[in-house]
């Protein structure tokens, strides 16, 4: 269907909501003749079923493609029909309850059906314009005298951050390009006022642009810190924190900033066109999203695409949301992902209900596409926060053992799918425990994180690294032929035997090896690694301090 589509994000939702309005015209139009059909004497409980689920979803879908007021109607006369599927005696009250239906239900409905003829042409809802670079970052440093603000400017330049700077923080918009993403403010405390402002009127020309303001101060006193938090500083240095502290944290504020847009999230919901709207609306602030109109194909979906979060239609026809959440928690790899319900459901109580079965969020419909953005934004960032900080292991930052071996088969799989090379590597520092004995465990630490920033540093994106024992690393390298990622490996290994670590006063360096492995040559994740291990251990074997390749084997197990 989106395929079809041409035009810009906002004429694709203009033709989705004209579309909406069409096919709930028709389906108004089928009931109202439906209605006026009805035989009194003949007890008919299923139209009464239907009736109420066709109002529920329109109720839900019907603000999200523009149409508030028909929206409004529709719930109050959904409140109307659900009072008549609770009747207490419904087949003896037949006759009745057809009369109300015919003399106050069918004049409603068509009053929500000339609603949606009346209404103006829907316009989405404030879209905001895609980011034309979505890692652009600069540092903005308002000027002051005195030796820390000089000492700054130098520290983070060596950094490679982008740097400006200015006077006087009124001076922003003119020194900033139209597709700056991210603008980092660092001022003295005494110029807070003036950077708000600054970045208040920025956010304004801008909204897409995410402006942080920190300042520096020399004093500890809580209310002036408190003051400045009420004005909006995002954070404040003492002078005396130093250039690596201060560089470090803004290197974790850009990873924050990046990984606030990355999110993943999975949408199920029977309504096509609504599942349209939602993808659009989302995937143009940079979020990946999978729809999925029937749930049968969840758990497949789940597993391949690794959902940050999963929203849930509660009402999908034959399928109940709460049933399938409860489903999916069957699965204790699905324990923890967050999964909020969409629906118009608005009482309370059925709320609770669906909640306390294995869901974390009622979005009730109509969403506006703010609401939508922000909350899926937000909760796939706490998601992914939390995933990490399970994740990874706390020395390094890397992917924990079980994680990398997972990410190993994630790609293992995908090669032998799509026919794409990838590697694996298996990597250890050489005579490691001399370096503990000679210099204690502290320095050993300090010589392990080392080689876990140089990975971090020089591998790509998308490349996975884990640790995996206590000096031993493992890497999967996706998209990448043997010889390609023996390359890479090999300037890892130079530079890491660059380094210089220092304990007291000596100084000394370390060296490691490496086994490499092409996924793609056997039968499973774990016969890859097996590999690149053996590869290894012949390295060392060897004389440490190098790359091997692993041999192939043949469908016999024999070297090929
Ligand atoms: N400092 C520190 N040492 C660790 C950590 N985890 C493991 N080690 C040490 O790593 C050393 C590994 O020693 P071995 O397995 O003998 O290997 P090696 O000395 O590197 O020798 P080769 O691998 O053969 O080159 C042991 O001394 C472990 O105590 C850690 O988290 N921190």
């Amino acid at each position: 269907m989106a395929e079809n589509m041409t035009g810009s994000v906002e004429d694709k939702l203009k033709l989705l909501s004209q579309r909406f309005a069409e096919r709930t015209g028709t389906e108004l139009n089928e009931f109202r003749h439906k209605l006026n059909q009805l035989n009194s004497q003949q007890y008919n409980e299923e139209i009464l079923r239907q009736l109420h689920q066709l109002l529920h979803r329109l109720t839900g879908s019907a603000g999200t493609f523009g149409l508030h007021e028909f929206s409004r109607q529709s719930r109050v006369l959904e409140q109307s029909v659900k009072e008549f599927t609770q009747y207490p005696d419904q087949q003896s009250n037949w006759a009745a309850i057809c009369s109300q239906l015919k003399n106050q239900v069918l004049p409603q409905l068509e009053r929500l059906h000339s609603l949606l003829k009346d209404s103006p042409a829907p316009a989405s809802q404030s879209m905001v314009s895609a980011p034309a670079d979505p890692t652009g970052n600069v540092l903005v440093l308002i000027e002051h005298s005195g030796a820390f603000f000089g000492a700054l400017r130098e520290e983070l330049l060596h950094y490679g951050f982008t740097l400006v700077t200015l006077e006087n923080a009124e001076q922003l918009d003119q020194s900033l390009s139209p597709t700056q993403q991210s603008v980092i403010i660092i001022a003295h405390e005494t110029r807070a006022t003036c950077c708000i402002n600054a970045k208040t009127k920025l956010q304004q020309s801008v909204p897409h642009l995410s402006v942080t303001v920190i300042c520096f101060g020399s004093h500890e006193d809580f209310s002036r810190r408190y003051t400045l938090a009420a004005k909006g500083v995002d954070g404040l240095f003492s002078e005396s924190t130093t250039a690596p502290e201060i560089a470090e944290y803004l290197q974790r504020l850009e990873s924050e900033r990046l990984q606030a847009s990355e999110g993943k999230v999975l949408i199920v919901d029977d309504d096509e066109d609504l599942l349209e709207h939602y993808r659009l609306t989302l995937s143009h602030t940079g979020i990946q999203v999978r729809t999925l109109s029937t749930p049968e194909e969840i758990f497949s979906v789940l597993s391949e695409f690794q959902p940050d979060i999963l929203l849930l239609d509660v009402n999908m026809g034959d399928y109940h949301g709460p049933t399938l959440a409860r489903l999916i928690r069957f699965q204790p790899e699905w324990l923890s992902l967050p999964i909020i319900y969409l629906s118009a459901e608005q009482d309370r109580t059925e709320q609770r209900k669906a909640l306390a079965i294995g869901a974390d969020e009622f979005l009730t419909k109509p969403i506006s596409d703010i609401e939508l953005r922000e909350t899926v934004r937000i909760r796939c960032f706490r998601a992914r926060q939390l995933s990490q900080l399970l994740a990874r292991d706390s020395l390094t930052g890397l992917l924990k053992h079980s994680l990398i071996k997972q990410e190993v088969g994630n790609e293992h799989a995908r090669c032998q799918r799509l026919s794409v090379p990838a590697v694996v590597v298996m990597l250890d520092l050489d005579h490691f425990k001399k370096v503990n004995d000679s210099y204690g465990h502290g320095t050993g630490d300090i010589v392990i994180k080392a080689l876990a920033n140089l990975l971090k540093q020089r591998l790509r994106k998308t490349d996975k690294i884990g640790r995996y024992g206590g000096e031993e690393f493992a890497v999967v390298m996706p998209e990448c032929q043997l010889t390609q990622g023996e390359q890479i490996l090999e300037e890892i290994r130079v530079h890491f035997s660059g380094l210089h670590f220092k304990a007291g006063s000596e100084e000394f360096n370390v060296t490691l090896s490496a086994g490499i492995a092409l996924l793609n040559d056997y039968p499973s994740a774990e016969a890859a690694l097996e590999a690149a291990d053996q590869a290894l251990y012949q390295r060392k074997q060897l004389g440490r301090n190098g790359i091997s390749l692993a041999q192939t084997v043949d469908s016999k197990g024999n070297p090929s």
